[in-house]
């Protein structure tokens, strides 16, 4: 396989399927992937294979969940832009819920309902304003966000809501942020999750579920100690601080299900130092692979799978991208790395392939399954 490629543990991937499942089971909780995190066809195939929803967050993420075979009556899907065909082919396709972020969806909504002659089941996306603690380019919860309605706005417009003949209100949704590590913010979120949905079933709401989002982080700086996210501690912070009343929960989770299973593996082109003493480690791969560091400033671990030596140097690793961001890390300690080494960039998983552009017309990168190369 030509580099750089991601390299997917399937057997990783089934294994934290399986936890997420089994510690949900203890609860009722009803799991949905976040498919913006990754949607290879081979990835989709088997995490359809445990029974887990899907998350959506543009009709085109509908349309290859439902290609995938997973039943509409399964996904859900929240955006704050939803194009009028996005909408209407949602409704054609009938899925759980259209999570709605602002009124004048909800009445546009109700309009594209009335004339396809459909009743629509909508699930209300609050904006909670609680902090996740994350990188702020990836919290999404706070008062200021872009996403969800707040409740102020909800409360003020409740009749309006609720009058509108072609939508059942059956959901009230929230997601707070991705990559949480401090998990007592989502007993936060809890509390105030119990304040909105009682106070709106008080008004004459009625849901049917509250779906708390996705945002369960993973551990970038060692991922071999922690291969699979502590599902069973979020679970259990929801079940001992939200109020679920005969409420089913949802989840949705996108870099805790498949953050850890992949890696981006790339080759050494150059070796080169800069005017200020920098040693520059040149590799095949770039932003347009994978843009997380480039765009949030992340961190990925990175280590030298084929140098034969143990003594190490440090190194700024860049991409081949034309763009001074294209840059993997500074100052990491990599073994003596020479042209031609193979590197791997861990936990690229989730948002690494999803988000893979064709800049500097890079040809979109391939994909290595563990489970072919036994
Ligand atoms: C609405 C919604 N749900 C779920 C997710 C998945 O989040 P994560 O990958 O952090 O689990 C996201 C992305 O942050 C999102 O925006
Ligand atoms: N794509 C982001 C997170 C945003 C998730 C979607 N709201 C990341 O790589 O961390």
């Amino acid at each position: 396989m030509e580099t750089p490629f991601y390299l997917y543990d399937t057997e990783l991937l089934r294994q934290t399927l399986e936890s997420v499942v089994n510690e949900s089971k203890r609860y009722n909780y009803k799991v949905h992937y976040a498919i913006k995190a990754n949607y290879d066809d081979r990835l989709l195939a088997i995490i359809r294979e445990y029974g887990l929803g899907v998350d959506c967050a543009s009709g085109n993420e509908v349309q290859k969940a439902i290609e995938a075979g997973f039943d509409p009556k399964s996904i859900v899907y929240a955006g704050v832009g939803k194009r009028d065909k996005e909408l209407r082919y949602a409704i054609e396709q009938e899925i759980m819920a259209i999570n709605c972020e602002s009124i004048e969806e909800l009445l546009v909504l109700d309009a594209m309902a009335a004339e396809a002659g459909r009743t629509v089941e909508v699930a209300l996306r609050v904006n909670p304003d609680i902090d996740p603690k994350t990188n702020h380019c990836i919290d999404t919860g706070q008062a200021d966000s872009k996403f969800g309605i707040s409740y102020e706005e909800i409360l003020d417009n409740a009749e309006r809501i609720r009058s509108l003949k072609h939508l059942r209100i059956v959901g009230v949704h929230l997601h707070i942020g991705s990559q949480i590590r401090e998990l007592h913010v989502f007993e936060n979120m809890c509390q105030k999750v119990n304040v909105i949905v009682e106070n709106l079933e008080r008004l004459g709401f009625s849901f049917r579920f509250v779906d708390v989002g996705g945002g369960l982080g993973i551990n970038y700086d060692m991922p071999e100690n922690e291969p699979i996210p502590n599902f069973a501690s979020l679970f259990a912070i929801v079940h001992n601080h939200l109020r679920v009343g005969d409420r089913e929960v949802h989840f949705e989770f996108g870099r805790s299900i498949v953050g850890e299973c992949g890696e981006l593996i790339t080759r050494v082109l150059f070796n080169k130092t800069t005017a200020t003493g920098r040693k520059l480690l040149i590799v095949d791969a770039s932003m347009t692979e994978l843009i997380r560091p480039a765009l949030y400033g992340s961190y990925h671990n990175i280590e030298n799978i084929t140098a034969e030596t143990d003594r190490t140097d440090k190194y700024t690793v860049v991409g081949t991208a034309c763009e001074s961001t294209d840059r993997f890390d500074e100052n990491v300690s990599l073994r003596r790395s020479v042209r031609g080494d193979l590197l791997t960039i861990k936990s690229a998983g989730a948002y690494g392939m999803s988000m893979a552009s064709r800049y500097n017309l890079h040809d979109l990168p391939g994909a290595v399954y563990g489970e072919d190369l036994m």
